[in-house]
């Protein structure tokens, strides 16, 4: 047998979390995809047959009351929290990432106050981000400030408002120094905005340890909630009082059943919430965060980082030399949870991948990606990947 192999086994018979796989619906396919979509956890399609036809089928309108459709927003964000750091009370559950950051941007922008007027955005961004980054610049009357996320600490000024930023990037990989940056955008006096899709659940964000104002995140990777499932909001405490939300829905009203004409903000983490939230993608998600039950966010990093430094370490075994080259960072410290290969003809390579049973994804222009789920990817799993990806590029 191969030395990868014999590797391979070793670290999974000494894997802490191999039982994890288990409780997921899974077959005999690689999946290194769940950057994009998480596999589906075996507990959910129970408690959505009994969502639909109890809660629903059954109870109808009483289940906002009796099955807590209500509060459910607030109560998984609660179940979030521990993920990125976060205490009790400050993330809500809803809409999409977009939405999320646009929420986000703009009441970072109102916080900031007077005399603020520009939006640095992580140049590198996802694109939704940027997107989002340039119409709420217009909206607020602000200029908007490309810049990679090295270059934020220069950048930031006295004029700064708001910085969004990512903190793993989705093309290579890179995990981005939150502690670092936000304090860099506190100094200059300004708001950080986090996007965590490509980090919340896969390593320790520490949202409240290092004082991040304003993040988001989806919850349909590592967090594995199904496709489209509500992304999430949070807003540190010390700030909720003076978040002022540019979509101000009536469920985010102090009294909603009130029906009253004038808009007054509930406290706490409900300010985050707009109008009724998608119950069935929300409880599906309540569901999937049952596999986090007794896992500690550090035993997933800590594999997580095994996962990838194999992985690397097998393409180098396997792979021609040139053939691919590593977009990621070696370097622990600015590594999330993916690996991305910079390889021509990746559009390619990837379709030949999946043919052969290993599922990760390309991004233009040729980066192959791979994303490696800590909670039911294996050693074995990694090796086989790295085996195969040699056979299709020979
Ligand atoms: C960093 C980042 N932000 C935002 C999004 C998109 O968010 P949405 O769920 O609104 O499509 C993604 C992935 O789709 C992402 O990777
Ligand atoms: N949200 C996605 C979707 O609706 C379809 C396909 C892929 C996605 C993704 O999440 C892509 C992902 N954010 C990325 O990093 O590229």
């Amino acid at each position: 047998m191969s030395e990868p192999i014999l590797r391979a086994q070793k670290l999974d018979a000494a894997d802490e979390l191999a039982g994890l796989r288990a409780k997921f619906v899974l077959d005999e396919v690689v999946y290194l995809d769940g950057n994009s979509l998480g596999a589906l956890p075996a507990a959910v399609p129970a408690r959505m047959e009994d969502v639909v036809r109890r809660q629903w089928g059954s109870l109808r309108i009483r289940s906002w009351d009796e099955s807590g459709w209500w509060t459910a927003p607030e109560r998984i964000g609660d179940r979030i929290a521990p993920l990125v750091g976060a205490a009790p009370g400050q993330i809500v559950v809803g809409d999409s990432t977009s939405v999320n950051v646009f929420k986000a941007l703009v009441a970072a922008v109102r916080l900031a106050g007077e005399g603020r007027d520009e939006i640095v955005v992580d140049a590198t961004t996802f694109p939704t981000d940027g997107y989002i980054a340039e119409s709420a610049a217009r909206m607020t009357g602000c200029t908007l400030r490309p810049a990679t996320p090295a270059e934020v600490p220069d950048v930031v000024t006295g004029r700064t408002a708001a910085v969004l930023l990512n903190h793993v990037d989705y093309r290579t990989g890179r995990l981005h120094d939150l502690p670092g940056l936000t304090a860099a955008v506190h100094e200059a006096g300004a708001v950080v905005v986090w996007d965590l899709c490509h980090s919340a659940g896969a390593l320790p964000v520490g949202l409240d340890e290092h004082g991040v104002d304003l993040a988001v995140g989806c919850t349909y990777k590592y967090l594995n909630g199904g496709p489209g499932s509500p992304a999430f909001l949070y807003v540190r405490r010390e700030l909720q009082d003076r978040f002022d939300s540019p979509l101000p829905g009536w469920n985010s009203h102090t009294e909603p059943f009130g029906m009253r004409p004038a808009y007054e903000p509930a406290a706490g983490a409900v300010r985050g919430r707009v109008g009724t939230p998608d119950i069935l993608s929300m409880l599906a998600l309540e569901a999937a965060l049952e596999v986090w039950e007794g896992v500690p966010i550090d035993a997933v990093r800590a594999k997580s980082l095994a996962l990838t430094d194999f992985f690397l370490e097998c393409v180098a075994a396997y792979v021609p030399e040139g053939a691919v080259e590593s977009l990621t960072p070696v370097a622990h410290a600015e590594r999330g949870s993916q690996v991305a290969l910079h390889c021509p003809g990746a559009g390619d390579v990837m379709k030949r991948l999946i043919e052969n049973g290993v599922v990760g994804d390309f991004r233009p222009p040729d980066v192959l990606r791979f994303g490696f789920t800590p909670l039911y990817v294996g050693f074995a799993d990694v090796e086989r990947a790295a085996r195969i990806l040699a056979g299709t590029l020979s």
